[in-house]
């Protein structure tokens, strides 16, 4: 479970302070796919990159299974495993060696590493390619690779920045089904998006960010009865016009 509770992260910015993450609290279940939605700046991955450790909050806590992502970073990097499309891995190396390089960084003996490259390898239909350099792979394989090299430790916890950005539909649509799968395993799923599709074809609960704020929180199917609409796009306009947190879409 992933929990936020009254977090907040500014920024300097050129014309003064930079609001990013705006007292943000809400949870994410195992079993779920928690959604973040929301315009270009709307604070989606600087709310990502707090649950990941890669940034430390101002003010509020963010608990990874109870583990304080200050206090107990190292607990919370055990269980979590971050992704993002513009994960670019490049050079010499090949997906089978940067998994064990990521083993080794997550202090996980050999011999289970070795053993996670085949489940994964397998998982992720990669048998084909784990030994060619990745600078020789496509966007796909690419992607693959990356996704196998962030879940080599297990993590119960996945954190998915903008998981199809820049994929072409079939590689989108492994993605979008690997992440329905790690649902299916129990695992804390939260994605951003700023793609309506996306958002509908996965999430359980959306919470829909403008300008560093949860405007929005709530099933999806809540959403539709709520604002009387089928369309998550319609149902974002009208939250989004009554805020006046449109920005810069
Ligand atoms: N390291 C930083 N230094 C200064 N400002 C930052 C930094 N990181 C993010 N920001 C600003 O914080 C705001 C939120 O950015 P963030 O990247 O979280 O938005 P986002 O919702 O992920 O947007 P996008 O969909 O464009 O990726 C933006 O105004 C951005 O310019």
């Amino acid at each position: 479970m992933v929990q936020l509770q009254g977090v907040h992260k500014y920024f300097k910015g050129k014309k003064g302070i930079i609001k990013a993450v705006d007292n943000v609290s809400f949870k994410a279940m195992p079993g779920e796919i928690f959604g973040l939605l929301g315009p270009n700046g709307a604070g989606k991955t600087t709310t990502l990159r707090l649950i990941s450790t890669l940034l430390k909050p101002d003010s509020g806590k963010v608990t990874v299974f109870g583990f304080d992502t200050v206090k107990d970073a190292k607990e919370v990097r055990e269980r979590i495993g971050f992704l993002t499309s513009d994960m670019k891995l490049t050079g010499n190396l090949s997906p089978r060696e940067l998994m064990y390089f990521y083993g080794d960084l997550n202090h996980i003996e050999r011999e289970i590493v070795k053993k996670r490259i085949v489940e994964l390898a397998n998982y992720l239909d990669m048998n084909d390619f784990l030994d060619e350099r990745v600078n020789k792979l496509s966007t796909g394989m690419k992607q693959k690779a990356s996704i196998a090299v962030s879940l080599i430790h297990d993590p119960q916890v996945i954190v998915f920045d903008e998981p199809t950005k820049g994929l072409d539909i079939i590689t989108a649509r492994t993605v979008t089904e690997i992440i329905k799968d790690f649902k299916r395993q129990g695992k804390t799923v939260i994605i951003s998006t700023h793609v309506m599709s996306v958002a509908e074809k996965l999430c359980d609960r959306i919470g829909i960010i403008l300008k560093g704020k949860l405007a929005e929180i709530d099933y999806l199917e809540s959403l539709y009865s709520k604002y009387n609409s089928e369309e998550l796009e319609d149902i974002f306009f009208t939250i989004a016009e009554k805020e006046g947190g449109l920005g810069d879409v």
